[in-house]
């Protein structure tokens, strides 16, 4: 029999009836054995996440202001989940044992993680599973760093005593028993541990689009869906803002060959998207996406090739003042640095004074507010023309392009653009290529 590990979103168990969702889904499929809660999400638009809302609850204690009235409305939503289902189950008793952690100022780490957990416990009951704290069989290093050697080995021998069990995401523990996250939108990546753990067949992501669509749905309306995506077309588009899947995902499960299918709890006989390790190479492009909020400083210097050590003195700049890049494209003699916004936050005026002073640039601008593109298929590199296409279509719309960069992946081509230009570069690209 095939053996599925199946993680649901935040979506996917927002409310007392995509519970009842969820249960139809995990039991019409035997193999459907090993399952990863997120805590309730939103269900509606202007909606609170729980873990939003225990962040809340931590800002609250640390600022010294009463968090009970946010705690209640945690409360009111586990305790409405239980009752609707009818479970008996004193989930309460809990929630008294978080609160008062809670008030004696236990950490982020720890508060944040409590939505996975509980809606862990209420899972487990529901679908009549066993329930394994993450914190036993998810480490983290003392160092932070997550330890995925132990993991696997806990994760293997753990549930191998169990047949079918829920292991809330998001979480694990320190050497020291401390309880410590992943980052947002992790609990993706415990699926994907467990899924490597237990040598699954097949990681289901369940969540509430049917599957990887070519763009962001909340910019272009009903974008196709994508059918089959490589791990790596994968990781460009996650990393570069479609936030379907968590962009650390697919590490442990490609390691461990498995393919991830992403499903649609709304509409579970859609065949969603197949993340595989190969697919045939096509002309068309897999899909676009893109970040807001970055700066980009731009250098050009005569003959930089021929200033041995130029890059370097340049790089270690970054480096002592503990601020990391995302992309370095460069020509002949000119060199783009991007850099997320939040990073350079009250560091920016002093890291363009050292650049002047330690690498004498001719040339050096900063360009802030800048949005940055990916256009990402596995025929990018190959078919003549792509390039062409897409800055035609962008000059078309009238977008100014500040930044191209290919990248050596030769699978994906990004273009820096205003950030207020974003949403009509998006339909520009998607009209041109996919419409
Ligand atoms: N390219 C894309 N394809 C599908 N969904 C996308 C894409 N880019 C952004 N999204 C957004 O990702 C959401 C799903 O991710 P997420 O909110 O993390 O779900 P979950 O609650 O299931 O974890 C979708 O509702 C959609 O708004
Ligand atoms: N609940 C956590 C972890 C998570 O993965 O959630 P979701 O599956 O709803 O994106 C968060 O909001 O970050």
């Amino acid at each position: 029999m095939k053996l599925k590990v199946a993680k649901f979103g935040g979506s996917s168990l927002a409310n007392a009836d995509q519970f009842r969702k969820v249960r139809s889904i995990v039991l019409a499929d035997e193999s459907r054995r090993y399952v990863i809660p997120s805590a309730p999400g939103k269900r509606y638009a202007e909606d609170s996440k729980i873990t939003d809302l225990l962040y809340l609850c931590h800002a609250h204690v640390q600022h010294a202001v009463p968090f009970e009235e946010v705690f209640q409305i945690i409360t009111d939503r586990y305790l409405g989940i239980v009752a609707e289902l009818g479970l008996d189950l004193d989930i309460g008793a809990e929630l008294k044992i978080i609160k008062e952690k809670i008030k004696n100022h236990a950490s982020l780490d720890y508060i944040a993680s409590r939505g996975e957990y509980l809606n862990g416990i209420i899972l487990a009951n529901y679908l009549n599973y066993a329930f394994v704290d993450a914190a036993e069989v998810v480490f983290f290093k003392q160092n932070g760093s997550f330890d995925a050697e132990r993991t696997n080995v806990v994760i293997a021998q753990r549930l191998s005593k169990y047949p079918k069990a829920v292991i809330p995401g998001f979480y694990g523990s320190t050497p020291n028993g401390e309880i410590k996250i992943f980052s947002r939108g992790g609990s993706d990546i415990t699926g994907a541990i467990v899924a490597r753990g237990v040598q699954a067949d097949i990681y289901e992501n369940w969540t509430d689009v049917s599957g990887f669509l070519m763009a962001d749905p909340r910019i272009i309306d009903n974008p196709k869906p994508i059918e089959t995506i490589t791990y790596r077309e994968l990781r460009e588009l996650s990393y570069m803002g479609a936030s379907v899947l968590h962009e650390e995902t697919i590490f442990p499960v490609r390691k461990a060959g498995i393919p991830i299918n992403i499903k649609n709890t709304n509409d579970p006989v859609h065949p969603g998207t197949l993340i595989v390790n190969e697919a045939k190479r096509t002309a068309a492009i897999t899909g676009i996406a893109g970040r807001k909020d970055f700066t980009v400083i731009h250098l050009e210097k005569n003959l930089m090739k021929s200033d041995i050590g130029f890059v370097r003195k340049l790089l270690t700049i970054f480096e002592m003042n503990g601020v990391y890049f995302e992309h370095i494209p460069s020509s002949i003699d000119t060199l783009s640095i991007v850099i997320t916004d939040y990073q350079i936050e009250n560091k920016l005026d002093k890291i363009i004074r050292e650049i002047q002073q330690q690498c004498n640039p001719d040339a050096l601008e900063v360009y802030p507010n800048m949005a940055l593109i990916a256009t990402v298929g596995q025929g990018m590199s190959y078919t003549p023309g792509m390039a062409a296409k897409l800055f035609t279509a962008l000059a078309n719309a009238n977008i100014n392009i500040r930044m191209i960069d290919q990248g050596s992946s030769e699978i994906n081509i990004i273009v820096g653009i205003e950030t207020q230009d974003f949403e009509k570069a998006v339909h520009a690209i998607y009209n041109a290529f996919v419409e």
